[in-house]
């Protein structure tokens, strides 16, 4: 029997009509028997969910942005099935669904449990959307609820993968069905062992096509993007750039872990345990090979660049003469920790600790509540953290025109600068 193939397609390549012709286009003369389609939110759904639910956490009105999310789906509908089509009903009932979770009482206690039920109403749309307009373009193609699949523990947010559940559902549930027809499914939505809707992450759905492929031993990833494939910096952001035809499974991972946003971090990991090549192809060429991440034996090391921008630089200074010790940095990361925050950047002085992290909501006042009582805390908000792989000395000047460095980290292969626009 022929390994399955898994294809993801994200925001951008199913953001409009047009883009879901492309991505049936893409499809036409691929499709097989196991294969399985992961597909995200349209465009930026997610952020707008994102938006009704701080709406409603401050008690403003909703109903508007609820409007203007669905009508942004009903006119991708419009334009891709007659107006009898079963999809209409169908979006209706997930807003009626929608509307009926955003009634029920939010708080700053329960806003991630809440968070989770809301917003993965995005992929539940764009996967109804995709499968209808497959199937009408003669794509027999089965329906799957990605809850039933991913199994998780209770972290709301940022769920963690139970393995063994997920593998167990995915061999008894999937694959008898694949043997039979292409399966469509959504990134980025799990649920716990009781039911309740989790997530995994935002931008989680490379890391659903991962977690699918481990779990049914595939033979391959491929995961579309609106670039030509990883390259060695973010062409929206840095110019003159180039294609990485190959990478290593390392390499490509210490990429995203710096915030390379081209592919999730966590989706390296299972694909190179189970030794599952990851492809990163452009859904505007789909004919061109992209990037082909798997192991390899010598590996290019080309300047690379990476840029995570909303950072928050906290300095932590101890207030009782003594110096910075073990027990301080332990602290400090075990309140990270419990506010699921991940350090970007660690440097440590005499007397000071100082992290970079990203910026999210509620986090930092949180954490200085946390902290205020063991150091003097002092932040920065609104910084870029810059992180060059292999640098080049001689470009890193320019890349500091026009900005103030707060503080900078050098190894032999790695620069690190925490900037703000002057
Ligand atoms: N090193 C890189 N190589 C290619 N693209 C990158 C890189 N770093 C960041 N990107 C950005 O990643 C984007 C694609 O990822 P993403 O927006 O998450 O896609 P999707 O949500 O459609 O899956 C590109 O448009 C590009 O701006
Ligand atoms: N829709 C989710 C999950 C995701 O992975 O999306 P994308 O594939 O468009 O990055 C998000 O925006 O976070």
């Amino acid at each position: 029997m022929t390994k399955t193939q898994i294809y993801k397609f994200g925001g951008a390549s199913v953001k409009d009509a047009l883009a879901i012709q492309n991505l049936a286009e893409i499809l036409r003369n691929r499709l097989r028997n196991n294969f399985v389609i992961v597909v995200s939110a349209m465009g930026k759904t997610t952020n707008q969910l994102e938006t009704l639910l701080s709406l409603k956490l401050n008690g403003q009105e909703y109903s508007e942005n609820s409007a203007i999310l669905k009508e942004f789906h009903l006119e991708i509908c419009r334009a891709l099935f007659p107006d009898e089509h079963v999809i209409f009903p169908k979006i209706e009932n997930y807003f009626i669904l929608l509307h009926h979770e955003l009634n029920k009482p939010i708080s700053k206690h329960n806003y991630d449990e809440y968070y989770d039920r809301i917003i993965g109403f995005g992929e539940l749309l764009s996967s109804r959307i995709v499968m209808e307009f497959l199937c009408s373009q003669g794509m027999l193609i089965l329906w799957q609820d990605a809850r039933e699949l991913i199994s998780t523990d209770s972290d709301f947010r940022f769920a963690k993968i139970d393995w063994v559940r997920t593998r167990r559902n995915c061999q008894s549930q999937l694959k008898p069905k694949l043997e039979q027809f292409p399966v469509l499914t959504q990134g980025f939505i799990g649920a716990d062992s009781t039911g309740r809707p989790t997530t995994l992450g935002r931008e989680g759905s490379d890391f659903t096509a991962a977690i699918l492929a481990a779990s049914l031993d595939a033979g391959s990833v491929t995961i579309w993007k609106d670039v030509p494939g990883v390259l060695n910096a973010d062409p929206k952001i840095f110019k003159d750039t180039t294609l990485f035809q190959e990478l290593d499974y390392e390499q490509a991972a210490q990429m995203t872990f710096y915030g390379a946003s081209v592919i999730h971090p966590k989706t390296i990991k299972p694909l190179a345990n189970a030794g599952i090549p990851l492809f990163v192809k452009s859904f505007l060429n789909p004919n061109e090979s992209g990037t082909k991440i798997h192991s390899l034996a010598k590996t290019e090391s080309i300047p690379t660049f990476i840029l995570k921008k909303d950072q928050i630089l906290v300095s932590l200074k101890v207030t009782d003469f003594t110096f910075i010790e073990e027990k301080h940095i332990h602290l400090v990361y075990e309140q990270l920790q419990g506010l699921k925050l991940r350090v970007n950047m660690l440097q440590t002085s005499a007397i000071t600790i100082s992290i970079v992290i990203d910026s999210q909501l509620f986090k930092l006042e949180q954490l200085l509540e946390h902290l205020k009582g063991d150091f003097e805390v002092r932040y920065n908000e609104g910084l870029e953290l810059l992180t060059v792989l292999h640098p080049d000395h001689d470009t890193i000047p320019a890349l500091l025109d026009g900005f103030e460095v707060l503080i900078e980290q050098n190894t032999r292969n790695t620069i690190q600068i925490v900037r703000r626009v002057k």
